[in-house]
């Protein structure tokens, strides 16, 4: 991979669905290792943009760069993680994780495991998983390639609060050994300001937030930075909500 090209870029990227233009004008560049979150309230376009990161859906405008080139089909540099975890009820753990690896795979997924702190369930069916298991499995399916970019599409929406801590001390941990960019989309702005070097926020199709965090981590949820940077960010997507309905209500 070229030296300062970055991992992903968007130039002004469009998407539109019929009359519904979700996404419009988004330029974004990603540089390789970071950590990148998007907010913003439902139905904004969060998905939709990761989708097109992944090549699993196509821009009606603009053009998307991934290590400096065209993407064109699929993003074979990402792997993407969904809130549902989507593993296979009849392969085992270790199948589900070595999936569509050639050669050693079995090595692979085993180290894998190992990292998630899964290996002793190798050889169990998904079925006998807990949630924040079975998210552990597919985190450790979509680094297993060792991908240069993971997608994130809230992978923690359905855990408890507590599981939903733990997986984020594992995700960040994995992050910071595999050195992969990462791209995390969430309803929850704690968890961007836990994990993200920049948060996202997406309204009426665009991005108009782009925040820095500059703490130290692993980041202490009391720090009093910590506590003004995520107030300062809730009370911006609050301001779309505030802003929504007050059109509403003067409509
Ligand atoms: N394939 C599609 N066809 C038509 N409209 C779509 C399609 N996919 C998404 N949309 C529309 O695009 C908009 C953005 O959807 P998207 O799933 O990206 O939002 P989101 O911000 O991820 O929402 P949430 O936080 O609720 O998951 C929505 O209005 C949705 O209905």
């Amino acid at each position: 991979m070229m030296k300062n090209v970055n991992s992903l870029e968007l130039q002004d990227v469009a998407k539109r669905f019929g009359d519904h233009e979700v996404l419009k004008g988004v330029d974004l560049s990603f540089k390789k290792g970071e950590f990148v979150a998007v907010v913003g309230k439902s139905g904004c376009g969060k998905s939709t943009l990761l989708r097109l990161v992944a090549g699993l859906d196509e821009p009606t405008g603009g053009k998307i760069f991934v290590n400096g080139k065209s993407l064109n089909g699929l993003n074979k540099s990402s792997r993407t993680m969904f809130q549902d975890g989507r593993l296979f009820p009849w392969k085992k753990i270790l199948q589900n994780v070595g999936i569509g690896l050639n050669g050693d795979w079995k090595r692979n997924a085993m180290e894998l495991l190992e990292q998630v702190g899964l290996a002793d369930r190798a050889h169990d069916w998904p079925s006998v998983l807990s949630g924040g298991q079975k998210q552990r499995v597919a985190l450790a399916r979509a680094l297993v390639n060792q991908p240069d970019i993971l997608l994130l599409d809230e992978p923690l929406g359905a855990l408890d609060a507590l599981t939903r801590v733990e997986m984020q001390r594992l995700i960040e941990e994995l992050w910071r050994k595999r050195d992969f960019t990462a791209l995390l989309v969430t309803h929850d702005v704690e968890e961007a300001v836990t994990l993200a070097d920049r948060v996202l926020l997406i309204e009426e199709g665009k991005v108009v937030m782009n925040k820095e965090i500059n703490l130290p981590r692993p980041r202490q949820k009391d720090n009093i930075q910590y506590v003004s940077l995520a107030s300062q960010i809730l009370n911006r997507v609050m301001q779309v909500d505030g802003a929504m309905e007050s059109k509403a209500i003067h409509a």
